[in-house]
Protein backbone atom coordinates (compact mmCIF):
# COMPACT_ATOMS: atom_id res chain seq x y z
CA UNK A 1 0.00 0.00 0.00
CA UNK A 2 1.09 3.45 -0.77
CA UNK A 3 2.66 5.00 2.26
CA UNK A 4 1.51 8.63 3.71
CA UNK A 5 4.64 10.74 2.90
CA UNK A 6 5.00 14.03 5.68
CA UNK A 7 6.86 17.21 4.61
CA UNK A 8 7.35 19.24 7.55
CA UNK A 9 7.83 22.77 6.87
CA UNK A 10 6.90 23.53 3.01
CA UNK A 11 9.82 25.69 1.51
CA UNK A 12 12.26 25.39 -1.28
CA UNK A 13 13.69 21.84 -1.32
CA UNK A 14 10.15 20.19 0.31
CA UNK A 15 8.15 21.80 -3.02
CA UNK A 16 11.81 20.07 -4.96
CA UNK A 17 10.95 16.90 -3.76
CA UNK A 18 6.75 16.60 -3.63
CA UNK A 19 6.48 17.71 -7.05
CA UNK A 20 9.32 15.39 -8.19
CA UNK A 21 7.27 12.82 -6.39
CA UNK A 22 3.83 13.80 -8.13
CA UNK A 23 5.32 14.15 -11.83
CA UNK A 24 6.76 11.18 -11.06
CA UNK A 25 3.05 9.68 -10.58
CA UNK A 26 3.23 9.69 -6.41
CA UNK A 27 -0.42 10.29 -5.31
CA UNK A 28 -1.40 13.73 -4.10
CA UNK A 29 -3.90 12.32 -1.59
CA UNK A 30 -0.76 10.35 0.32
CA UNK A 31 1.52 13.72 0.47
CA UNK A 32 0.76 16.23 3.67
CA UNK A 33 2.30 19.51 3.94
CA UNK A 34 2.39 21.70 6.60
CA UNK A 35 3.19 25.56 6.71
CA UNK A 36 2.52 28.30 9.62
CA UNK A 37 1.67 30.56 6.84
CA UNK A 38 -2.29 30.41 5.46
CA UNK A 39 -1.47 31.63 2.25
CA UNK A 40 1.28 29.53 1.67
CA UNK A 41 -0.83 26.42 2.78
CA UNK A 42 -4.04 27.18 0.21
CA UNK A 43 -1.23 28.26 -2.59
CA UNK A 44 0.68 24.51 -2.38
CA UNK A 45 -2.68 22.87 -2.03
CA UNK A 46 -4.21 24.40 -4.89
CA UNK A 47 -0.39 24.46 -6.93
CA UNK A 48 -0.27 20.55 -5.84
CA UNK A 49 -3.43 19.41 -4.28
CA UNK A 50 -1.65 17.57 -1.56
CA UNK A 51 -3.13 18.49 1.95
CA UNK A 52 -1.48 21.28 3.74
CA UNK A 53 -2.00 21.66 7.56
CA UNK A 54 -1.36 24.20 10.38
CA UNK A 55 -0.43 21.53 12.53
CA UNK A 56 3.03 19.30 12.79
CA UNK A 57 1.55 17.12 15.25
CA UNK A 58 -1.34 16.45 12.92
CA UNK A 59 0.82 15.71 9.72
CA UNK A 60 2.45 13.01 12.33
CA UNK A 61 -0.02 11.20 13.39
CA UNK A 62 -1.24 10.61 9.99
CA UNK A 63 2.32 9.97 8.37
CA UNK A 64 4.41 6.68 7.93
CA UNK A 65 7.20 8.44 6.85
CA UNK A 66 7.95 12.02 8.30
CA UNK A 67 10.46 14.50 5.52
CA UNK A 68 11.72 16.93 8.34
CA UNK A 69 12.29 20.03 5.55
CA UNK A 70 12.63 22.51 8.23
CA UNK A 71 16.02 24.78 8.56
CA UNK A 72 18.70 23.57 10.84
CA UNK A 73 18.08 26.02 13.27
CA UNK A 74 15.00 25.10 13.54
CA UNK A 75 14.60 21.60 13.86
CA UNK A 76 15.21 21.22 17.30
CA UNK A 77 12.24 23.14 18.50
CA UNK A 78 10.14 21.64 15.75
CA UNK A 79 10.75 18.12 16.68
CA UNK A 80 10.67 18.43 20.21
CA UNK A 81 7.55 20.08 19.40
CA UNK A 82 5.87 16.84 17.80
CA UNK A 83 7.87 14.00 19.74
CA UNK A 84 5.17 13.00 21.80
CA UNK A 85 3.36 11.82 19.22
CA UNK A 86 6.30 9.83 17.24
CA UNK A 87 5.52 5.94 16.82
CA UNK A 88 7.98 3.35 16.57
CA UNK A 89 7.08 2.63 13.27
CA UNK A 90 7.47 5.38 11.50
CA UNK A 91 10.30 6.35 9.31
CA UNK A 92 11.96 9.64 9.56
CA UNK A 93 13.96 11.56 7.05
CA UNK A 94 16.20 14.89 7.88
CA UNK A 95 17.17 16.90 4.71
CA UNK A 96 18.37 19.67 6.64
CA UNK A 97 22.41 20.67 6.40
CA UNK A 98 24.93 20.36 9.01
CA UNK A 99 22.28 18.35 11.40
CA UNK A 100 23.18 14.90 12.55
CA UNK A 101 21.99 11.33 13.55
CA UNK A 102 22.21 11.70 16.80
CA UNK A 103 20.81 15.11 17.22
CA UNK A 104 17.79 13.79 15.39
CA UNK A 105 17.67 10.44 17.48
CA UNK A 106 17.96 12.99 20.50
CA UNK A 107 14.96 15.15 19.92
CA UNK A 108 12.82 12.65 18.67
CA UNK A 109 13.31 10.75 22.15
CA UNK A 110 12.65 6.98 20.41
CA UNK A 111 14.57 4.19 18.65
CA UNK A 112 13.23 4.89 15.56
CA UNK A 113 14.83 4.60 11.88
CA UNK A 114 15.95 8.07 10.77
CA UNK A 115 17.35 8.81 7.35
CA UNK A 116 19.95 11.66 7.02
CA UNK A 117 19.70 13.28 3.31
CA UNK A 118 21.34 15.50 1.49
CA UNK A 119 19.29 16.24 -1.39
CA UNK A 120 19.54 19.07 -3.71
CA UNK A 121 16.85 21.54 -5.67
CA UNK A 122 17.30 19.76 -9.43
CA UNK A 123 14.50 17.44 -7.75
CA UNK A 124 11.61 19.01 -8.59
CA UNK A 125 12.64 18.49 -12.30
CA UNK A 126 13.62 14.22 -11.39
CA UNK A 127 16.98 15.40 -11.80
CA UNK A 128 18.06 15.17 -8.51
CA UNK A 129 21.13 13.76 -6.71
CA UNK A 130 20.81 12.75 -2.91
CA UNK A 131 23.21 11.46 -0.30
CA UNK A 132 21.87 9.21 2.43
CA UNK A 133 23.03 7.90 5.54
CA UNK A 134 20.58 5.71 7.83
CA UNK A 135 20.65 5.16 11.71
CA UNK A 136 21.15 1.50 13.42
CA UNK A 137 17.33 1.35 13.74
CA UNK A 138 16.83 1.53 9.92
CA UNK A 139 15.82 -1.95 8.49
CA UNK A 140 17.00 -2.25 4.97
CA UNK A 141 13.55 -2.59 3.79
CA UNK A 142 13.33 1.13 5.12
CA UNK A 143 17.06 1.54 3.19
CA UNK A 144 15.17 0.36 0.14
CA UNK A 145 12.12 2.59 0.51
CA UNK A 146 13.72 5.62 0.29
CA UNK A 147 16.12 4.68 -2.60
CA UNK A 148 12.38 3.76 -4.41
CA UNK A 149 11.47 7.35 -2.70
CA UNK A 150 14.94 9.26 -4.18
CA UNK A 151 15.34 7.59 -7.34
CA UNK A 152 11.99 9.15 -8.36
CA UNK A 153 13.30 12.06 -8.02
CA UNK A 154 16.26 11.83 -9.61
CA UNK A 155 19.51 9.72 -8.56
CA UNK A 156 20.88 8.82 -4.71
CA UNK A 157 23.82 7.70 -2.99
CA UNK A 158 24.26 5.86 0.56
CA UNK A 159 27.83 6.96 2.15
CA UNK A 160 29.07 4.52 4.77
CA UNK A 161 30.20 7.32 7.26
CA UNK A 162 27.96 10.82 8.39
CA UNK A 163 31.48 12.29 7.72
CA UNK A 164 30.78 12.54 4.72
CA UNK A 165 27.55 13.94 4.47
CA UNK A 166 29.71 17.54 4.37
CA UNK A 167 31.16 16.47 1.27
CA UNK A 168 28.34 15.75 -0.19
CA UNK A 169 26.82 18.82 0.80
CA UNK A 170 29.35 20.51 -1.13
CA UNK A 171 29.89 18.33 -4.11
CA UNK A 172 25.98 18.26 -4.93
CA UNK A 173 23.68 20.22 -1.94
CA UNK A 174 24.98 23.04 -2.35
CA UNK A 175 26.90 22.67 -5.86
CA UNK A 176 23.97 23.66 -8.52
CA UNK A 177 23.66 27.10 -6.73
CA UNK A 178 27.97 27.37 -8.14
CA UNK A 179 26.75 26.19 -11.52
CA UNK A 180 24.17 29.08 -11.55
CA UNK A 181 26.58 32.00 -10.26
CA UNK A 182 29.09 30.31 -13.24
CA UNK A 183 25.74 30.86 -15.65
CA UNK A 184 25.38 34.17 -14.40
CA UNK A 185 28.56 35.54 -15.28
CA UNK A 186 28.71 33.53 -18.60
CA UNK A 187 25.55 35.40 -19.21
CA UNK A 188 26.78 38.70 -18.08
CA UNK A 189 29.84 38.81 -20.16
CA UNK A 190 27.12 37.52 -23.63
CA UNK A 191 25.33 40.70 -22.87
CA UNK A 192 28.42 43.06 -22.26
CA UNK A 193 29.36 41.17 -25.76
CA UNK A 194 25.82 42.36 -27.39
CA UNK A 195 24.32 39.20 -27.07
CA UNK A 196 20.21 39.69 -25.81
CA UNK A 197 20.01 38.02 -22.21
CA UNK A 198 17.82 34.87 -23.65
CA UNK A 199 20.16 33.73 -26.37
CA UNK A 200 22.86 34.38 -23.55
CA UNK A 201 21.15 32.22 -21.34
CA UNK A 202 19.72 29.56 -23.89
CA UNK A 203 23.62 29.21 -25.36
CA UNK A 204 25.25 29.11 -22.01
CA UNK A 205 22.78 26.63 -20.21
CA UNK A 206 22.57 24.04 -23.01
CA UNK A 207 26.45 24.06 -22.80
CA UNK A 208 26.22 23.39 -19.57
CA UNK A 209 23.88 20.65 -19.64
CA UNK A 210 25.33 19.37 -22.88
CA UNK A 211 28.81 18.68 -21.06
CA UNK A 212 27.03 17.45 -17.69
CA UNK A 213 25.53 15.07 -20.40
CA UNK A 214 28.91 13.91 -21.75
CA UNK A 215 30.42 13.41 -18.25
CA UNK A 216 27.46 11.22 -17.47
CA UNK A 217 26.92 8.98 -20.10
CA UNK A 218 30.07 8.55 -22.28
CA UNK A 219 32.77 6.68 -20.52
CA UNK A 220 35.54 9.12 -21.42
CA UNK A 221 37.87 10.64 -18.93
CA UNK A 222 36.83 14.18 -18.87
CA UNK A 223 40.43 15.78 -19.63
CA UNK A 224 39.85 14.14 -22.79
CA UNK A 225 36.45 15.69 -23.47
CA UNK A 226 38.17 18.80 -22.53
CA UNK A 227 41.00 18.13 -24.73
CA UNK A 228 38.95 17.48 -27.96
CA UNK A 229 37.07 20.76 -28.03
CA UNK A 230 40.76 22.26 -27.15
CA UNK A 231 42.22 22.84 -30.47
CA UNK A 232 46.15 23.79 -30.10
CA UNK A 233 46.29 27.51 -30.72
CA UNK A 234 42.49 28.25 -30.88
CA UNK A 235 40.06 29.67 -29.48
CA UNK A 236 39.00 27.30 -26.50
CA UNK A 237 42.91 27.48 -25.33
CA UNK A 238 42.93 31.08 -24.61
CA UNK A 239 40.04 30.61 -22.27
CA UNK A 240 41.25 27.81 -20.31
CA UNK A 241 44.85 29.32 -19.70
CA UNK A 242 42.60 32.43 -18.10
CA UNK A 243 41.24 30.01 -15.98
CA UNK A 244 44.63 28.25 -14.96
CA UNK A 245 46.44 32.05 -14.64
CA UNK A 246 42.95 32.67 -12.02
CA UNK A 247 44.41 29.20 -10.61
CA UNK A 248 40.87 27.57 -10.70
CA UNK A 249 41.65 24.71 -8.90
CA UNK A 250 42.15 27.20 -5.96
CA UNK A 251 39.13 29.11 -6.66
CA UNK A 252 37.22 25.91 -6.13
CA UNK A 253 38.90 23.82 -3.19
CA UNK A 254 38.17 27.34 -1.36
CA UNK A 255 34.75 27.69 -2.30
CA UNK A 256 34.34 23.90 -1.38
CA UNK A 257 36.32 23.96 1.99
CA UNK A 258 34.33 27.00 2.78
CA UNK A 259 31.13 25.11 2.32
CA UNK A 260 32.31 21.94 3.60
CA UNK A 261 33.46 24.09 6.99
CA UNK A 262 29.85 26.13 7.17
CA UNK A 263 28.57 21.94 7.36
CA UNK A 264 30.69 20.71 10.06
CA UNK A 265 30.46 24.20 11.68
CA UNK A 266 26.32 24.15 11.68
CA UNK A 267 26.95 20.48 13.02
CA UNK A 268 28.66 21.46 16.17
CA UNK A 269 26.07 24.31 16.73
CA UNK A 270 23.28 21.72 16.67
CA UNK A 271 24.51 19.24 18.24
CA UNK A 272 22.15 17.81 20.62
CA UNK A 273 25.33 17.28 22.60
CA UNK A 274 25.96 20.44 23.93
CA UNK A 275 22.26 20.26 25.94
N1 LIG B 1 17.35 24.70 -0.65
C1 LIG B 1 18.21 23.74 -0.97
O1 LIG B 1 18.77 23.70 -2.08
C2 LIG B 1 18.52 22.65 0.01
C3 LIG B 1 18.07 22.71 1.30
N2 LIG B 1 18.37 21.70 2.18
C4 LIG B 1 17.85 21.75 3.53
O2 LIG B 1 16.45 21.86 3.44
C5 LIG B 1 15.94 22.52 4.60
C6 LIG B 1 14.97 23.59 4.17
O3 LIG B 1 15.63 24.50 3.31
P1 LIG B 1 14.78 25.38 2.31
O4 LIG B 1 13.65 24.59 1.79
O5 LIG B 1 15.74 25.98 1.37
O6 LIG B 1 14.23 26.49 3.32
P2 LIG B 1 12.82 27.25 3.28
O7 LIG B 1 12.94 28.40 4.23
O8 LIG B 1 12.43 27.51 1.87
O9 LIG B 1 11.79 26.16 3.88
C7 LIG B 1 11.64 25.90 5.23
C8 LIG B 1 10.16 26.08 5.55
O10 LIG B 1 9.89 25.62 6.87
C9 LIG B 1 8.84 26.44 7.36
N3 LIG B 1 8.76 26.31 8.81
C10 LIG B 1 9.58 26.84 9.74
N4 LIG B 1 9.18 26.49 10.98
C11 LIG B 1 8.08 25.72 10.82
C12 LIG B 1 7.18 25.08 11.72
N5 LIG B 1 7.35 25.17 13.05
N6 LIG B 1 6.17 24.36 11.21
C13 LIG B 1 5.97 24.27 9.88
N7 LIG B 1 6.77 24.87 8.99
C14 LIG B 1 7.81 25.59 9.44
C15 LIG B 1 9.19 27.82 6.88
O11 LIG B 1 8.08 28.69 6.90
C16 LIG B 1 9.70 27.53 5.47
O12 LIG B 1 8.66 27.65 4.53
C17 LIG B 1 17.14 23.09 5.36
O13 LIG B 1 17.34 22.32 6.50
C18 LIG B 1 18.29 22.95 4.36
O14 LIG B 1 19.52 22.69 5.02
C19 LIG B 1 19.08 20.60 1.79
C20 LIG B 1 19.54 20.49 0.52
C21 LIG B 1 19.35 21.52 -0.47
O1 LIG C 1 22.73 26.36 1.82
C1 LIG C 1 22.29 25.51 2.58
O2 LIG C 1 22.58 25.51 3.78
C2 LIG C 1 21.42 24.39 2.04
C3 LIG C 1 22.07 23.05 2.20
C4 LIG C 1 22.51 22.65 0.83
C5 LIG C 1 21.87 23.61 -0.06
N1 LIG C 1 21.25 24.54 0.61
Amino acid sequence: MTQSIAFIGVGNMARAIFSGMLASGYPADKIIGTSRTPEKRNYYHEQYGIAMLADNDMAVNQADVVVLCVKPAQMQAVIEDFSAHVRDDQLFISVAAGVELDSLAYWLGKSVAIVRSMPNTPSQLGAGMTGLIANEYTTEAQKAQVSELFSSIGHSVWVEDEVHMHTVTSLSGSAPAYFFRFLEAMIKNGKEQGLDEKTSRALASHAMLGAARMVIELDDPIAQLRNNITSPKGTTEQALLSFEASNIDKIVADAMTACVNRSKEMASNFSAKKD
